[in-house]
Parts: C-alpha cells; sequence; structure tokens
C-alpha cells in the first residue's frame, strides 16, 4: 500500500477546560474520498481547522505527505496542496465569479509586487497561466454563463459551485470539504455527491468531506471517521461505520463516551 497524503496522529485540542478533541488519530490514503461526521459538537470543526491551519493542536501530529505541517502558518497550506472550502463561503462577494477563481490560482504562485507592478514577461506570464486554468476550472463547474457576473447576486447553490472552484484554483492534492451541502436543496446535493466523485478522479484528488448529509457522507465516501466528543468512535467503509453501536448511540442522543 502507498503511504497515506495525510497522517494525523494522536491530535488534541483543548480550550480552557473543554476538550474539543482527545488524541484523534486516522490515515487518509491517496485519491480516497474519507467522510468525517459526527453529532454537533463532535470536533469535526475543530479538527478540519487544525488542518488548515486554523487551530494549533495542544498535542500530537498532522503529517502531509510525511512531513509535518504544523510549523507552516495558515496563508502558506495552499502551496503545498491543501485545498479548503468554508462553510460559509469565503468570497469577495462584490468581485466576479473569474476574479474570485483567479485570486484561489495566485495562492500557488510566487508573484511579487515589485515584477507585477513593473508587468516583467514572467509576471504576465504567470497572470496568462492563472487567467487560462481559472476559466478551464470554470468551464469544468458548469459556470462559464456566470463568469463575469458579480458573486454577491448568484443563488447560495451557484456561490457554493464558485467557492469549490476557487479551492480547485489552488490546485491542491488533498481537497478539504467543509459541509458542503450544507444550505443545497436535494437536487443540488445528488449534483454534488456526483461532482465530488468526478473531481477526485479526474483530478486525482484525496477528499476529506465534513458533513452533516449522512447519506451523501455515506453515498460517496470510500471511508467515513466517526467523532463523538472529540474522540474517535468508529473507522470504516460506510457500511461498517453505519453499523456501529457505537455511532448509532451517538447519533440516537445516548449519553455515552
Ligand atoms: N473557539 C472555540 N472556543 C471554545 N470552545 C470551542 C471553540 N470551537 C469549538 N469549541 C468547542 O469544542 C467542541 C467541538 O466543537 P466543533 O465545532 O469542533 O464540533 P462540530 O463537530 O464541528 O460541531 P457542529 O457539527 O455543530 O459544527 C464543542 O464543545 C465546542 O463548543
Amino acid at each position: 500500500m502507498s503511504e497515506p497524503i495525510l497522517s494525523v496522529r494522536d491530535v488534541a485540542v483543548r480550550f480552557g477546560g473543554i476538550v474539543a478533541l482527545d488524541g484523534i488519530s486516522f490515515d487518509m490514503p491517496v485519491r480516497k474520498i474519507v467522510g468525517l461526521i459526527g453529532p454537533n459538537g463532535a470536533g469535526k470543526t475543530t479538527l478540519f481547522n487544525c488542518l488548515s491551519r486554523l487551530y494549533v493542536p495542544s498535542d500530537g501530529d498532522i503529517l502531509f505527505e510525511g512531513k509535518s505541517i504544523l510549523t507552516r502558518p495558515a496563508h502558506r497550506i495552499a502551496e503545498i496542496g491543501i485545498g479548503r472550502t468554508f462553510q460559509n463561503l469565503a468570497l469577495f462577494q462584490n468581485l466576479t465569479v473569474l476574479d474570485n477563481v483567479r485570486i484561489g490560482g495566485h495562492c500557488r504562485t510566487r508573484s511579487d509586487y515589485v515584477s507585477d507592478a513593473l508587468n516583467l514577461p514572467w509576471s504576465r506570464r504567470n497572470e496568462k497561466q492563472i487567467d487560462e486554468s481559472a476559466r478551464s476550472i470554470i468551464d469544468y463547474l458548469d459556470l462559464r454563463g456566470v463568469a463575469q457576473r458579480r458573486v454577491g447576486d448568484l443563488p447560495f447553490g451557484t456561490q457554493k459551485r464558485v467557492e469549490l472552484a476557487r479551492a480547485l484554483a489552488t490546485n491542491p492534492k488533498l481537497l478539504l470539504l467543509d459541509e458542503p451541502a450544507c444550505g443545497l436543496n436535494h437536487e443540488e446535493i445528488e449534483e454534488l455527491g456526483e461532482r465530488i466523485r468526478h473531481i477526485r478522479d479526474d483530478r486525482n484528488l484525496t477528499v476529506l468531506l465534513v458533513e452533516h448529509h449522512m447519506s451523501l457522507v455515506m453515498s460517496v465516501s470510500d471511508q467515513v471517521v466517526a467523532l463523538n466528543f472529540g474522540r474517535k468512535i468508529a473507522e470504516g467503509t460506510p457500511a461498517e461505520v453505519q453499523r456501529s453501536p457505537d455511532v448509532i448511540a451517538a447519533y440516537l442522543g445516548t449519553e455515552k463516551q
């Protein structure tokens, strides 16, 4: 078996007296879709924020392609190939779809203010590449018809697709999706499931999906990790996790820990 692309090792996070994560470990195999589930307050967002370096674990380590990411600042996480979407969208509402996606592309380049201001040849080449790549992602996600529209004028479901396009423009190897189904209607959720699989296949990505929508997670994931009260309570195929007595108890609200 090949090396996991991501290893979460004994990660703990405390907020004052609250233990949000308590020694979480799991591996993400390359090109797999891993679903992260758990009831409200289980620790999913906290873990997600550790992976994108917004939170600092109190203990443990997170390895991406065998190297710890914990010394890397959040703004340099896209550079190594970790892209993310945000549950509440992190788009510039006053900019067009194309500009938002182009901004994603800038995260992976080493352009600098002076070269850009002087309009140096390599800076122009760089811009051209970013533009072409943004347009191809826009086509890929069926956003061509709205490429020049202001994001804030678009329906929520379309904005979510723009958010996905922006994350893909960072050219990630690992894509972290934070509740991508939240706020979508039934039809959009079905489309999203197919889209996530296609994206993984077409772009050779590994995907971590944090999601409350159980039928989406179970239909799209190769592997599921279940948390409750900051601990891992199950890990396995969707069928295995769905059968787990601890998972059933957690969702039925039993006070089991
Ligand atoms: N910034 C914070 N400060 C203090 N406590 C926090 C903070 N973030 C999360 N917590 C606490 O950590 C625990 C885990 O929360 P987290 O948001 O990670 O759970 P979750 O599984 O994402 O829940 P939900 O599905 O409701 O979003 C909860 O008890 C929560 O109240």
